[in-house]
């Protein structure tokens, strides 16, 4: 029996397989690369292993990003999308139905400020270009390791859309696929919101469900990844006259606090250890400065997790730090938040605050020690097969089933379930029915007044000047 069938029995979600991608040093479970390290030193027999791991499958890795607009027009069509998704506004159950219109609120609401910041970065997001370019030096680094791959790329809310990539896949027969989030942390908004998305595509349709395929939730304590952000950091500290001064500012995408204290999302703590674990790789290399991690971005009126990225550049202006370098680390490409948040309301406001000396280490983009770390992680989360010198129970000890992410969203969902499912039929007098009906009807008579202030330009939110809370 194969591999691939042992984790169908195994899996009450049979398709979509989650693999932590560990680093080589760090790595306890039997995944290639160690393999190939203990197997030989000598490139022959690491070539023939890995061919016989890719055998005659056509291999496929899916890069998941998030997408940005292009051009001007598609930014309140991206916004939309972007706010439709229940990952990124959690709306109770009996409110669901609200979801579309409210995104088609909020996009249009928040439209004019965000096309401000495309507009300043030159008239769209840069991330398809450099996900595209990020995607072919992958398939460049997989072939030169004896890999021969497609590499598609799948974005959640604008073009080119999971779903083709998805069509591209089947046409092009792939028969093992990875699915690599290009997120270096988990996110419930981020990774999560992908991976739900991928589910429901693959439960319902045959060729998927039989394909084999393995999934890289995160990959931020990979040792490459470590590196390539020590290096990084080390080359931009040379800008700074006195560099043993600078603040290292790492600058985290925040997300509401519900998502962690709530939900359980392990966004706060997979980024708490991924700066540690570049701290201490710069401390191996004798650079010991200070350094703090504050979350940037925040939307809308609720909490987001703290301390903000605005609030922090304050308080190190008061508290007499000089020097900052910034480093974004959620993201491995430039994208709105790095061009125009960092580089220039930050740095404005880092001047203002009294920082004298600004710097910013650019997003990691096609560095060729972080695509080629990338190519090991995919290499090493290989589906493969149960001929290798894998027992299949181990094989299975390391592979963490898709029912996790199911119970950290379906924790998230916790809110929900609280409140009484839908109710459909419709009953005189006040009953639950009534009650629900009376509740959608208020809902939706606030909702018809919101479209008419944004399609109007007047009504209560204006004259209470409330509008800004849902930009
Ligand atoms: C409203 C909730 C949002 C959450 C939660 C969120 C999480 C989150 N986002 C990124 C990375 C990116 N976000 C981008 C755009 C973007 N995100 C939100 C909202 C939330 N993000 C909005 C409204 C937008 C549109 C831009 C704007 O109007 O400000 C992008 C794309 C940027 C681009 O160049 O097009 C990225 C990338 C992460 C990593 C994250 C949680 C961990
Ligand atoms: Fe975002
Ligand atoms: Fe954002």
């Amino acid at each position: 029996m194969n591999q691939s069938m042992n984790i169908r029995i195994q899996s009450p979600s049979p398709s979509l397989l989650l693999l932590p991608a560990k680093s080589s040093s760090r790595c306890t479970c039997p995944c290639l690369r160690v393999q190939l390290e203990n197997s030989s030193s000598s490139n022959l027999s690491k070539t023939s292993l890995i061919s016989r791991v890719v055998g005659d499958d056509k291999i496929g890795v899916l890069l998941l990003n998030l997408g940005g607009p292009e051009t001007l027009e598609d930014v309140q069509p991206f916004l939309f999308n972007l706010f439709a998704d229940p990952d990124i506004i959690r709306l109770p159950r009996l409110f669901r139905f609200l979801q579309n219109p409210l995104a088609k609120f909020i996009s249009v609401a928040r439209a004019p400020k965000s096309k401000e910041g495309y507009a300043s970065i030159g008239g769209g997001s840069p991330l398809r270009q450099i996900t595209d370019a990020q995607a072919e030096e992958l398939r460049k680094a997989l072939s030169e390791k004896n890999v021969p791959a497609k590499v598609y790329v799948g974005m959640r809310y604008w073009h080119p859309f999971t779903e083709e990539a998805i069509e591209q896949i089947k046409r092009d027969s792939i028969t093992k696929l990875v699915v690599l989030p290009l997120y270096p942390q988990f996110s419930i908004s981020t990774s999560g919101s992908s991976l739900r998305l991928l589910e429901s595509i693959f439960r319902e349709d045959e060729y998927l469900v039989n394909m084999q395929h393995t999934v890289i939730p995160s990959w931020y304590q990979r040792e490459g990844y470590i590196k390539a952000m020590a290096d990084l950091i080390e080359k931009e500290l040379t800008n700074f006259d006195r560099l043993e001064e600078v603040m290292i500012f790492f600058s985290a995408h925040g997300v509401p606090l519900a998502y962690v204290e709530e939900a359980g999302d392990p966004y706060k703590a997979e980024m708490e250890e991924c700066v540690d674990l570049i701290m201490e790789e710069l401390e191996k290399r004798r650079i010991n400065n200070a350094y703090t991690l504050a979350y940037q971005s925040r939307v809308g009126p609720v909490e987001w997790l703290k301390p903000y990225t605005d609030e922090t550049i304050i308080e190190l202006g008061r508290k007499g730090v000089k020097s900052l370098l910034a480093v974004p680390i959620s993201f491995v490409s430039e994208h709105i938040e790095t061009l125009e948040e960092i580089d220039v309301e930050y740095k404005e406001l880092a001047l203002k605050s009294g920082i004298e000396k600004w710097g910013r280490v650019p997003a990691l983009g096609c560095e060729p020690t972080f695509i080629s770390d990338l190519a090991d992680a995919v290499i090493e989360s290989l589906p493969y097969v149960g001929a290798m010198a894998v027992s299949n129970l181990e094989a299975r000890q390391s592979l963490v089933p898709l029912g996790s992410v199911e119970e950290l969203l379906a924790a998230y969902d916790s809110q929900r379930r609280e409140l009484p499912p839908p109710v459909t039929v419709w009953e005189w007098g006040w009953t639950k029915s009534a009650e629900t009906w009376n509740g959608r009807a208020a809902m939706l008579a606030v909702l018809v007044l919101l479209v008419l202030e944004v399609t109007t330009g007047e009504g209560f939110l204006h004259q209470w000047g409330l509008l800004p809370l849902f930009r």
